[in-house]
């Protein structure tokens, strides 16, 4: 980490950045031919982090260890026994059905996401484009407040963009009662649960325990509430020829440091492997998925992977779920982790703000690719072209 006022803003050379951000050519630059043949090797493990609660250290950097593991292979991994409640957890699910079948269509409107800034709000199913898929699903999209964390905060709350004060947009109580303490119920633990993870993402890392806490006092942490409605064509052999397959999150990487993912019992995700296969993952009871993102991926020089993922939902039945992606600070510098180097080593990305870099990528996801933020700059500075 370096200090902030060191390092105003990433080189213009930067040219990975800038690259990475174009995201439909970079991510055409990733996914390469797509094939249809299954990858056995490919595992994502499924961690009991328990241990991780307990006194001994060495108990907790047992499940750092197959963190590491997960972390350098697939990038993707479950977690069980992690502590979130199952009324929270059914209760979030809950609010998603809500928002969707219950708010009446000019109320989302109003919370309509083109009204944001920093993409908050009622996301249509048509509104964004991943590597060029029309997209199925329908999206609530909301960002890190103090009144959703259960510590209280730091009151140093900086959004993406730099800016100060709260983005979100909520449903009104009349309009959607018990909504906002629901999120809130969920958010406030699965958000503890995050900070947690970092600390065993530090261990997993060859860093001191606490090494990350000072910079997730007043984290970043976008939630979406999503909702993929059945296949229409169910079963598949019912579309017609030169129908393509009905997408409902085109294929993708996360730009924070990890997602948390929790979703109903209908499957959907679909992780590229290796050999560019989709490999299905199938929603176990009582877990989350976890994914390293790109902002982690790039401090720590690539050693933790990033990967593409999509969702398509097969079935006759709707599918909700609930990602979280978690980020550090927005307003935090970073530069690649030492323990990422080897000896005279450099590394591949210049220091960079982590508020800057997300809102980057998030811009390129817009269906006009001039993102949330149109031409403004990123902490008061001109955005670069
Ligand atoms: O809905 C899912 O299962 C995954 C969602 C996802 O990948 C995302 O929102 O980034
Ligand atoms: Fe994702």
């Amino acid at each position: 980490m370096v200090a902030a006022a060191a390092i105003h803003s990433p080189h213009p050379s930067d040219l990975t950045t800038l690259q990475e951000a174009r995201s439909t050519t970079y991510l055409q630059s990733r996914l390469g031919s797509k094939t249809s043949v299954p990858d056995s090797n490919f595992i994502i493990p499924v961690i009991d982090i328990s241990p991780s609660f307990s006194s001994s250290l060495s108990a907790r950097q047992s499940v750092a260890a197959k963190i590491r593991t997960a972390c350098t292979t697939s990038g993707f991994f479950y977690i069980t026994h992690h502590g979130v409640s199952e009324k929270a957890r059914a209760g979030i699910l809950d609010q998603a059905e809500r928002f969707v079948k219950l708010l009446p269509q000019c109320k989302k409107e109003e919370l309509h996401i083109r009204l944001s800034k920093l993409g908050y709000g009622w996301e249509p199913g048509n509104y964004t484009s991943l590597a060029g898929d029309l997209e199925t699903k329908e999206a609530f999209n909301f960002g890190y407040e103090q009144g959703l964390d259960v510590t209280g905060g730091d009151g140093m709350y900086r959004n993406l963009d730099g800016s100060v004060g709260c983005g979100n947009v909520w449903p009104k109580e009349e309009d959607l009662p018990g909504f906002y303490e629901g999120v809130r119920e969920y958010y406030g633990q699965v958000l503890q649960l995050a900070r947690h993870l970092f600390r065993l993402f530090a261990l997993s890392l060859d860093l001191p325990e606490h090494h990350f806490d000072h910079m997730t006092t007043h984290p970043g942490g976008i939630c979406r509430l999503l909702y993929y409605p059945p296949c229409k064509h169910f079963p598949s052999s019912k579309r017609a020829e030169g129908e393509g397959e009905e997408i409902g999150l085109g294929a993708h990487t996360d730009y924070e440091c990890f997602t948390l993912l929790h979703s109903s019992s209908t499957p959907g995700l679909e992780i590229l492997t290796p050999s560019n296969s989709w490999h299905r993952a199938t929603p176990l009871p009582s877990s989350f998925i976890v994914n390293v993102a790109d902002f982690l991926m790039r401090w720590t020089n690539g050693v933790y992977k990033s990967t593409i993922h999509r969702v398509v939902n097969r079935t006759d039945e709707e599918r909700y779920s609930v990602p979280f992606f978690f980020s550090v600070n927005y307003d935090e510098v970073v530069e690649t982790l030492p323990t990422c180097l080897n000896d005279g080593e450099k590394s591949s990305y210049p220091p960079i703000r982590a508020g800057e870099y997300i809102l980057e990528r998030l811009n390129t996801t817009t269906k006009d690719g001039n993102g949330y933020f149109g031409n403004e700059g990123f902490f008061g500075e001109e955005r670069r072209e």
